[in-house]
């Protein structure tokens, strides 16, 4: 006879369904964002009135506490473009500056996997330089091959659009306009696969032309495996680019889910205003 062996009763047990993984890229873990504000020297700056704030453990009394970001958690996956939405100084940019690595948090943790770009409206790029040095410039500092680059360099142009009036690639960034200039840094961007791309406001600069290019260009970039976080007050934008949005409200998640449900419940709360 043979003896039964050990947990044989457990292969008549059904295995779960295995489902296609979702890999988290982002992970916001009860994050807290508080701005600290110098307001210049004012009364008590002593050494004593310093010594004695140091003892009780008090700030000084011309910091002034900004609660940008309160309490927010929420988990991205490979592969998914998010909108970020809310009304003006509700941390949209500050959470953002945070997932990039620029900004600490007080409370609470981000985890990212890979390195997240952060594409901003204000990203460097040096005025005195030509769209043409910047864009080379621009792609190494992103640590692409100088081969690489040479390849890129007349598409990236291209995609800006810059040079639709005239040959402005070899002329200084300080021509441009600020809708050109923010055209060329998306356009340097979106040149490499990013693990997570971070998008401030910057599709809303470009005029109907490139936004059509730009979201495209995020479409592509979500389904090379990326994460795509999209911030703007330019709803259409967000409606065709992302298929799950975040609202925030004075630092604090108010919804996150499908994008049509939640740019419906911010529309209904911004008109109530
Ligand atoms: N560098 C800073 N120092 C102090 N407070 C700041 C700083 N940057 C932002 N804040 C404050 O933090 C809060 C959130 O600002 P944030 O720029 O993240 O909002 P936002 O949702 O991106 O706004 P907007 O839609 O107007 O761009 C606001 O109260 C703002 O005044």
């Amino acid at each position: 006879m043979v003896d039964s062996l050990p947990g044989a009763d457990e292969a008549t047990v059904s295995l779960p369904v295995l489902t296609p993984e979702r890999i988290p890229t982002v992970v916001v873990d009860d994050a807290h964002i508080i701005y600290r504000v110098h307001q210049g020297a004012t009364g008590g700056t002593t050494p004593v009135a310093a010594l004695r704030r140091l003892v009780k453990r008090t700030n000084a009394p011309n910091v002034r506490e900004v609660h940008a970001v309160k309490g927010v958690s929420f988990t991205a996956y490979r592969g998914e473009a998010i909108g970020l939405i809310g009304s003006n100084g509700s941390g949209k940019s500050t959470i953002l500056r945070a997932i990039a690595g620029l900004l600490p948090v007080n409370r609470g943790a981000i985890h990212t996997q890979g390195q997240p770009s952060l594409l901003g409206v204000n990203a460097a790029l040096l005025n005195d330089l030509s769209g043409e040095r910047n864009v080379v410039l621009g792609c190494l500092a992103m640590g692409m091959h100088p081969d690489e680059v040479a390849k890129q360099a007349a598409g990236i142009i291209d995609f800006s659009g810059i040079n639709e009036r005239g040959d402005f690639a070899s002329l200084p960034m300080r021509t441009y306009s600020s809708g050109m200039a923010a055209r060329l840094r998306f356009s340097i961007a979106a040149a490499k696969r990013h693990d997570v791309l971070l998008i401030d406001e910057a599709l809303a600069t470009g005029d109907k032309g490139f936004r059509k290019r730009s979201e495209q260009r995020v479409r592509e970039l979500r389904e090379g495996a990326g994460t795509v976080f999209l911030v703007s007050h330019q709803l259409s934008s967000v409606r065709d680019t992302c298929e799950r949005t975040i609202w925030l409200e004075s630092g604090v998640l108010r919804m996150d889910g499908p994008t049509d449900e939640v740019i419906r419940a911010y529309e209904a709360y911004a008109n109530s205003k």
